[in-house]
C-alpha cells in the first residue's frame, strides 16, 4: 500500500535586497499580519534595525532583548508576548535571536517574521530551532517564518566575519549530506534526494561565486543570503536539519559547550567539516576542496584561527557523537588517535 506523506512548511514571502527593511510594514500587511508585534532582538540589531522597524508600525511595539540561545530565553519571550497580548513576533538579529523568537512564536501559536541582520547561519528560513540544554543540543521543529526580510545594506555593513561564517555554514552542507547518506545506508535513516541535491547544489553554487564574495561588496550579502535561504528550504523539505547538519555540526555544538563564545557557529562547522571530510574519504579525498573553498572566502581553516586549542578540538571530535542521536561518520565515537591523525593530516592542528 502506498502510504508516503510529506508536509513541507515554507515561508510565504522572502524579501531580499537593498534597503528592504523600510518595506517591513508593507510586507506585513501583504500577509495581513495586523495588530501589535513583539520585537525580539539583541542590543546591536535593536539600534540598527529594530528601532527603524518600530517607527514604521502603527502601534509602538514592545521590544524584548535576549542574549543567549536557551530554553529560559524562549520562556521569557513567551511570557512577554502573553503579558503584552501581542499578535505576532518579529525576530530581528543573528541566529540566536531568530531561533528563540521562532520557537516562542511556534509555542504560542502566532505568526513569526524573520529579519536577519547578519548572514551568519542558515536558520533564517528553516523550520527548526537549535538550542543547547545540559549535555545535549536539541534541533526542535518550529513553524518557519511567514516572511523573511533580509536587507543587504544592513547585512553587508555588519562585520565581515559574519558573512564568511554564513558561507562556511553553507560549505559544510557538503559533509552534512555525506553523513546523511551514510546514515541512510547504514541505519536506514530516511533520505530525501531533493533535499540532499538542493543542499549540495547550494554549497557548490556558493563556491562557484566565491570571486564575487568580497568585503565591502553588497552583492556578497545578496549571494550569501540567497544560499542561506536555499539551505533553509532544503531543511524544510527534509523536515530535519540533516541536509545542513552532520558530524561537523556535532563537533561545533561540542565546542560551544567546551569553550563557549570562542568562535562563530559557521566558522566552527567549516573547520570541523575539513576533518569529517577526511574521515569520510581519507588522504586522497575531497578535504582539500573543502579547505580551499573555506580559504577562498576567507573563513578559518585551522583550530588556531578559530581560537580553539588542540585539546579542545580533539575533545570535541571524540565526544561529539554523544550530543545527539544522529548517526554520522563519527559512528559510536572516534578514538583520540584517529581524531588527531585527521586534524594533523588536514592541517587543522
Ligand atoms: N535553526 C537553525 O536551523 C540554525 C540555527 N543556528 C543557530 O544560530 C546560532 C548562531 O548564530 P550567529 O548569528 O552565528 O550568532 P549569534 O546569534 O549567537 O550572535 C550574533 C551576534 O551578532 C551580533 N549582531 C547581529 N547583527 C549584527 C550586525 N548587523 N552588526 C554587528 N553585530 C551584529 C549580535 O550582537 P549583540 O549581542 O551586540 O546584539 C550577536 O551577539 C547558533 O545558536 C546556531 O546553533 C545556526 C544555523 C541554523
Ligand atoms: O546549524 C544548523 C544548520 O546549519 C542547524 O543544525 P542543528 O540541527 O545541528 O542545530
Ligand atoms: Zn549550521
Amino acid at each position: 500500500m502506498f502510504d508516503k506523506r510529506a508536509w513541507i512548511r515554507l515561508p510565504r514571502n522572502v524579501v531580499i535586497g537593498h534597503g528592504v527593511i523600510e518595506e517591513t510594514a508593507t510586507a506585513l500587511s501583504d500577509l495581513h499580519l495586523d495588530g501589535v508585534p513583539l520585537i525580539v532582538t539583541s542590543s546591536t540589531p535593536k539600534t540598527i534595525a529594530a528601532e527603524r522597524i518600530a517607527k514604521q508600525l502603527e502601534y509602538d511595539p514592545p521590544i524584548e532583548l535576549i542574549d543567549e540561545a536557551k530554553f529560559a530565553s524562549v520562556e521569557r519571550v513567551i511570557d512577554r508576548a502573553e503579558t503584552e497580548s501581542v499578535d505576532f513576533l518579529l525576530g530581528v538579529g543573528g541566529g540566536t535571536v531568530i531561533d528563540v523568537a521562532k520557537m516562542a512564536a511556534d509555542d504560542i501559536g502566532v505568526g513569526f517574521v524573520s529579519i536577519p541582520t547578519t548572514a551568519s547561519h542558515d536558520g533564517i528560513v528553516s523550520g527548526r530551532g537549535s538550542i543547547p540544554q545540559g549535555d545535549t543540543r536539541h534541533s526542535v521543529a518550529a513553524d518557519p517564518p511567514l516572511v523573511v526580510i533580509a536587507d543587504t545594506t544592513i547585512i553587508a555593513s555588519a562585520p565581515w566575519r559574519f558573512i564568511t561564517a554564513g558561507c562556511a555554514d553553507i560549505i559544510s552542507n557538503h559533509t552534512a549530506v555525506r553523513d546523511w547518506q551514510l546514515a541512510h545506508r547504514l541505519k536506514n535513516v530516511e533520505y530525501s534526494e531533493y533535499a540532499g541535491a538542493l543542499s549540495r547544489m547550494t554549497a557548490e553554487m556558493l563556491v562557484g561565486n566565491a570571486d564575487s564574495i568580497k568585503k565591502g561588496l553588497e552583492e556578497s550579502a545578496w549571494i550569501v543570503m540567497k544560499a542561506l535561504v536555499s539551505s533553509g528550504v532544503a531543511m524544510s523539505i527534509a523536515d530535519s536539519s540533516r541536509p545542513a547538519s552532520g558530524a561537523e555540526h556535532l563537533i561545533s555544538h561540542q565546542l560551544d559547550r567546551i569553550a563557549p563564545e570562542t568562535a562563530l557557529h559557521g566558522h566552527q562547522v567549516g573547520v570541523a567539516s575539513i576533518t569529517t571530510e577526511y574521515l569520510h574519504s581519507g588522504q586522497d579525498g575531497e578535504w582539500r576542496a573543502v579547505r580551499d573553498a573555506l580559504a577562498s572566502i576567507g573563513a578559518p581553516t585551522t583550530a588556531e584561527a578559530l581560537g580553539h586549542t588542540t585539546e579542545d578540538l580533539l575533545e570535541a571530535m571524540t565526544t561529539a557523537h554523544e550530543i545527539r542521536d544522529r548517526y554520522t561518520i563519527l559512528g559510536n565515537g572516534v578514538s583520540e588517535a584517529a581524531a588527531r591523525e585527521a586534524a594533523i593530516a588536514t592541517g587543522v592542528i
